[in-house]
């Protein structure tokens, strides 16, 4: 018998080719297989299970967790499965876990900062998790700061050793994930002294625990930091604190690409540039970005399944009630996630390349590219993460009350990914280095200097600062050429007003920390533009399939003209366009959102995601939302049995009392 699928009807309504949607999604047909074969995979294997693991109790979850990773490691090597079908393959898992730092970081940061000998000997070991490592940068009195980390690492040249040492509480490493109980090693980034001197921060690779035991090496102090926000979420990981009483550790344990300690103890500095030793940060930033698609692909699906299902209202004649999806206050709150989705689907492939070309470029010795790879990955993480935290409260909120259910996916997809507006670089502060770089890019304009990659639109200030929008009717809006070049006037025209407003301070600092609001909205109009382009630019490509193209192109013109919309007040006052050319833009978005109503479905379906990924009710694919939530309620464990416990002690005093106070 063919399962039912209360969607049928709307998939039916879709007017493109699915099939290459997916693909398109998932940025290649091998991607796509790869990924589709990888999921079902983990979606089949019943020790994968997680749709209990918000009532597990710590304990408890931290050792499902260990148990899922072991599992997924042995799948991993019994499948001989490649590191990229093993990446995908602990996403699948869904479940934050040390393997993440040790994959994602710890070897990242070896690779990137240490020598070749050193990856001979740490990779391999590493590559079999011999070794288990995490990156333990942060410390409880600094985590934005990094210069102002306070564990230092001393160079003995008697020993040839150097002494790691915690001086004060708050130099305590606190909250590397997988540190707390299971990390057998950790690169640590601590102030790096010779003779007396202080050469800043760098990376040591430093043993903790025994190999044979797993008992913390003598002078180390290890353990979990603590419980996290929310249940179940991220407290499946270890996020630990650490401190050394003077632990020794050979010299060559120092990562030494970007400077070296000889064996006399002299320090010594390479071509190499010293935001080097942040590498890690921007290799994981690049990354965060496409996980922040994934996550808000993810939260989107679900609404979007949901407000198709759900129905409120309107019922003429004893007929049914509208659907939630079909009020337009639904549409314009979530078609505008779901375009940002895609936007950010692309972004991120575009950043990946960018990551892969500065990694080339730095292999040869050329560092032209690091400062614009730096503002790229700190504006871009900041941004697609704020808006993905937001937008995923928003779905939770389009759900109605049933998103208020743990069994919706949503609470506990919220509480895994809002730190991410915190790790890998505080959302403002990174801004802050994206407009540091703009105010220089603005500085040198009149040099001859050339800006080029993302900034080279500030090579057209003269044109943008003084050019007017051609707007006439709605539909002037849909013109690639009018959306990027009223975005790029923006961002030049706030960009180029806050660069005379540091003008007029004698201390250039001074300016910068007073006028930190508006530079910070300055990188956000940038980091928009960047978004804007990179999706423009992805319908540039020969896409085939029906319908396909023309759905991106839909899609791209709401993500534009919704941010025209949210941020008309810098447009109008930059006088890039006018009050009524605003309304236009309005008028358009709306008839946009128009379109994407039959095709919304299909376009998060698109996503591919299994009904285990989503782990939602509510966004389940067959749309059986009711009779799920009612099965599901009956499994709570304040169900077992119709009477709770504390009945007894608690319940029945008062309700004795109350039947006594009524007697009299
Ligand atoms: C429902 C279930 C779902 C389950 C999902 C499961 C999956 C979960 C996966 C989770 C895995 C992810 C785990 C994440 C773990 C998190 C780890 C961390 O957080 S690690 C710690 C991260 N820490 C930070 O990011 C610290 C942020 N601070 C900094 O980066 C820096 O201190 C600073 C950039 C803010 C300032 O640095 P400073 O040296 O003081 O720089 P200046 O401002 O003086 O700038 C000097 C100069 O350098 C340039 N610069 C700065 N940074 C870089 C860089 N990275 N690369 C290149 N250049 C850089 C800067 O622009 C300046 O340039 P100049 O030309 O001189 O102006
Ligand atoms: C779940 C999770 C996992 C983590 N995993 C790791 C890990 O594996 N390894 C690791 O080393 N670290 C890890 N961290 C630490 C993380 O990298 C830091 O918390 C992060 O870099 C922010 O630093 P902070 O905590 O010092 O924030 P703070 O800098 O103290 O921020 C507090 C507030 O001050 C503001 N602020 C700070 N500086 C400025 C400024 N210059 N201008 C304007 N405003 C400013 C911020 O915007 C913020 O609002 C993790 C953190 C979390 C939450």
């Amino acid at each position: 018998m063919e399962a039912l699928d209360y969607h049928a009807e709307e998939r039916r309504k879709a007017e493109f080719n699915l099939d290459e949607m997916k693909i398109v999604w998932a940025g290649s047909r091998r991607n796509y297989e790869l990924s589709d074969r990888v999921a079902r995979l983990v979606a089949s294997d019943p020790v994968f299970r997680k749709d209990n693991r918000t009532m597990l109790t710590r304990k408890d979850l931290f050792k499902d967790t260990l148990r899922k990773a072991a599992h997924a490691w042995k799948r991993i090597i019994d499948l001989r499965l490649s590191e990229e079908e093993a990446n995908m393959l602990r996403s699948y898992v869904d479940q934050p876990a040390f393997t993440d730092l040790h994959w994602g970081m710890f070897i990242p940061a070896i690779k990137g900062q240490g020598t070749s000998e050193q990856h001979e000997k740490w990779l391999p070991m590493a590559y079999k998790m011999q070794i288990i490592g995490c990156y333990a940068q942060t410390e409880l009195g600094h985590g934005s700061n990094v210069q102002g980390l306070e564990t230092t690492a001393t160079f003995d040249p008697q020993t040839d050793e150097f002494d790691l040492h915690s001086p004060t509480l708050t130099s305590s490493k606190w909250w590397p994930g997988g540190l707390g109980k299971v990390s057998t090693h950790a690169v640590v980034y601590a102030r790096l002294i010779t003779g007396g001197q202080d050469h800043g921060v760098h990376g040591f690779i430093v043993q903790l625990r025994g190999l044979d035991d797993h008992l913390p090496l003598p002078g180390i102090t290890v353990g979990d930091i603590g419980m996290k926000f929310g249940s179940g979420a991220y407290n499946s990981m270890d996020n630990g604190l650490l401190r050394f009483d003077h632990v020794r550790i050979p010299r060559n344990q120092m990562l030494m690409r970007v400077s070296q300690v000889t064996r006399e103890g002299k320090f010594v500095q390479s071509d190499v540039p010293r935001q080097l030793v942040y590498g890690t940060m921007v290799y994981v930033r690049q990354t965060i970005v496409s996980d922040a698609s994934c996550a808000l692909a993810r939260a989107v699906c679900i609404a979007t399944r949901y407000s198709a299902v759900r129905r409120q209202f309107g019922s003429q004649n004893g007929g049914p009630e509208i659907q939630v999806i079909d009020y337009k206050t639904q549409q314009s709150r979530l078609f505008p996630l779901l375009a940002s989705a895609y936007a950010f689907r692309f972004v991120g492939e575009w950043l990946k390349w960018l990551y892969t070309d500065v990694t080339q470029r730095l292999q040869a010795n050329d560092f032209s590219t690091l400062p614009e790879a730096h503002a790229c990955t700190a504006g871009l993480k900041s941004m697609t993460t704020s808006v993905t935290a937001d937008a995923i409260e928003e779905c939770r909120k389009l759900c109605g009350g049933h998103g208020y259910l743990s069994n919706s996916g949503l609470p506990e997809l919220f509480a895994v990914y809002i730190p991410t507006c915190t790790y890998e670089g505080d959302n403002v502060v990174l801004l802050l280095q994206v407009a540091r770089f703009l105010m220089k890019t603005v500085s040198q304009l009149g040099s001859g200097k050339k800006p080029v990659g993302t900034t080279a639109y500030m090579g057209r200030a003269e044109h943008l600062m003084q050019c007017r929008c051609e707007v006439e009717m709605a539909q002037d809006w849909l013109k690639p050429s009018t959306i990027l070049e009223a975005f790029e006037a923006r961002a030049v025209r706030m960009s180029i007003a806050c660069a005379k407003s540091l003008g007029k301070f004698s201390n250039p600092e001074d300016g910068f920390a007073e006028l930190s609001p508006d530079l910070v909205e300055v990188a956000i109009a940038h980091c928009q533009l960047i978004v804007v382009s990179k999706f423009l630019e992805k319908l540039q490509q020969d896409i085939p399939g029906k319908g396909v193209k023309r759905q991106l192109e839909i899609l791209c013109n709401v993500y534009a003209l919704h941010l025209l919309h949210k941020h008309l007040g810098d447009f109008v006052a930059t006088g890039c366009i006018t009050p009524n050319q605003g309304a236009l833009a309005n008028e358009q978005l709306r008839l946009l959102y128009a379109q994407v109503r039959p095709n919304a479905i299909a376009l998060v379906d698109a996503f591919n995601y299994t009904d285990h990924y989503l782990g939602s009710i509510l966004g389940c694919y067959d749309g059986n939302v009711y009779q799920k939530l009612y099965q599901e309620a009956w499994k709570d464990p304040l169900n077992d049995t119709v009477v709770p416990d504390g009945y007894l002690e608690y319940l029945r005093p008062i309700l004795k009392q109350h039947i006594r106070t009524a007697r009299l």
